[in-house]
């Protein structure tokens, strides 16, 4: 009987693609077999570089943070805000009391009210079902926190149940407790239209903040820019977006090297930007008296245990290298990266533009691009950074005069 393509080996999988022998075994020599268990349909690992923010002080603890990123001058970028941040002293992290993700249970065609009354009278029964359902997490210090409603629409509601998920990201947790809970539901059974966990993570806000000077900065005609460049990014979407990019470069990065689940990261950020119905930018620069105030809030979904996290020997190792503890702290550390990758990018814009130097770093791809070797490329970027204008036909000749 032929094998389903699920069925098959990796190499089997590859050998019905008619691979050359050489990218045949440039996949197979890219492999994990931990990762092979981790997703479906398996051939190998697609790696991206990964690179150092060597020192960030986040609540006056100097850390080092593994980012993984295939942008050249994001990391640059990062140590770079990290140094103008970590001059006046670092950035102070603020959390909740108690973070926790929210689970949703969804209903049409019935009063918020009736829900409300049920969910009021059977509060017990209802901790009791999610006790039952992940005992593990209740041991942890974890568990459903609450249930409240919240009217939709006119004629939808949402059940809301508030999970600690202690140092997981939580979503197999929280889905796993709402659907153990629809058993007591069932008398409402024909207006349920599902369970799941909401990415919308307002109950796992974090704050970081930064005190800088205006010759940290640069001065204060380039603080002032900065403040002016991000209040347009609050009005302007168009703008926004942008600046929440540059932000997304470091917390994206820091979320992939940790094993993380980066969609969900993206998906609350841009949701908590928009929070007042327009898309925002999700940092504030300010000037009070002689200071640029930075700021920092946005949710943050990520954990140090479940999910992929543990099952990766490289995020654990990640882990390791940030000597991280808690989910909580990573959050914070996470945040930090962001502020200081939006700094420098602001800076960069307010002071000279930013090609001057994205464009050096990007010299090293431009000339792998062109076809240059190991040894040529530090030779072809020299000779690129005389220049004032740059192109890939420049770099193709200067490559060929190099080979002469
Ligand atoms: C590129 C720099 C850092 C140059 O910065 P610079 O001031 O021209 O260079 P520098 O040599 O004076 O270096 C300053 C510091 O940057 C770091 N640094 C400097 N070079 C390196 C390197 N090779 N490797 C690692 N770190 C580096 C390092 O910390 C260094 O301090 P030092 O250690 O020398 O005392 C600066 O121009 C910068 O921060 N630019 C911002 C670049 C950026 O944001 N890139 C992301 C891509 S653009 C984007 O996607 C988003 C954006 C920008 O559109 C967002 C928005 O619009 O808001
Ligand atoms: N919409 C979304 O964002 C969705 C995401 N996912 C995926 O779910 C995964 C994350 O789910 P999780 O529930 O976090 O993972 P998980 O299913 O692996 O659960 C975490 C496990 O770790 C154990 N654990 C050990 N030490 C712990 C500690 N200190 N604190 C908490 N738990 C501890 C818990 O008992 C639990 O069994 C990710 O892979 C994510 O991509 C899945 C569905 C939807």
């Amino acid at each position: 009987m032929t094998k389903k393509y699920y069925e098959l080996t990796p190499d089997e999988r590859l050998a019905s693609l008619n691979l050359k022998q050489e990218t045949m075994t440039a996949f197979q020599e890219n492999r994990t077999p931990q990762h092979a268990q981790i997703i479906e349909n398996y051939i190998s690992d697609f790696r991206v570089p990964m690179g150092m923010l060597h020192d960030i002080i986040v609540n006056g603890q100097h850390v080092s943070v593994p980012m993984a990123i295939e942008e050249p001058s994001v990391i640059a970028a990062a140590n770079n805000g990290a140094k103008m941040i970590n001059s006046v002293g670092g950035v102070k992290a603020m959390l909740p009391k108690r973070t926790a993700m929210i689970g949703q249970m969804m209903f049409v065609d019935m009063p918020i009210t009736v829900l409300d009354d049920f969910v009021l009278s059977h509060q017990n029964e209802l901790l009791a079902i999610a006790q039952r359902a992940k005992p593990t997490i209740y041991q942890r210090g974890g568990g459903l926190l609450s249930v409240t409603t919240r009217q939709v629409s006119p004629t939808e509601v949402s059940v809301d149940f508030i999970i600690d998920t202690q140092d997981a990201m939580g979503a197999n947790i929280v889905n796993t407790i709402l659907e153990a809970e629809i058993s007591a539901f069932s008398k409402f059974e024909t207006h349920l239209i599902g369970v799941i966990l909401s990415n919308h993570a307002l109950e796992q806000i974090v704050t970081v903040k930064v005190n800088m000077t205006f010759d940290s900065v640069g001065g204060h005609d380039v603080a002032q820019k900065i403040v002016a460049l991000n209040h347009f990014a609050k009005n302007d979407p168009y703008r926004a977006t942008t600046e929440n990019k540059g932000l997304f470069n470091g917390i994206g990065a820091v979320v992939l090297a940790t094993g993380n689940d980066w969609r969900a990261v993206e998906a609350s950020g841009h949701a908590y930007a928009s929070r007042d119905g327009q898309y925002r930018a999700l940092a504030s620069w300010t000037i009070q008296e002689d200071q640029l105030i930075g700021e920092l809030s946005m949710p943050i979904s990520v954990g140090t245990v479940g999910g992929a996290i543990s099952a990766m020997p490289q995020a654990k190792n990640v882990l390791n290298i940030m000597k991280i503890t808690s989910a909580d702290e990573l959050r914070t550390i996470i945040l930090a990266t962001g502020l200081a990758q939006n700094l420098a990018a602001l800076k960069a814009i307010a002071s000279g533009g930013i090609q001057r130097g994205h464009m050096r770093m990007q010299y090293r791809v431009l000339a792998l691009q062109v076809g240059a070797t190991m040894s040529e490329v530090p030779i072809l970027v020299a000779k690129l950074n005389q220049l004032k204008q740059v192109d890939t036909t420049i770099a193709s000749k200067l490559l060929s005069e190099i080979r002469k």
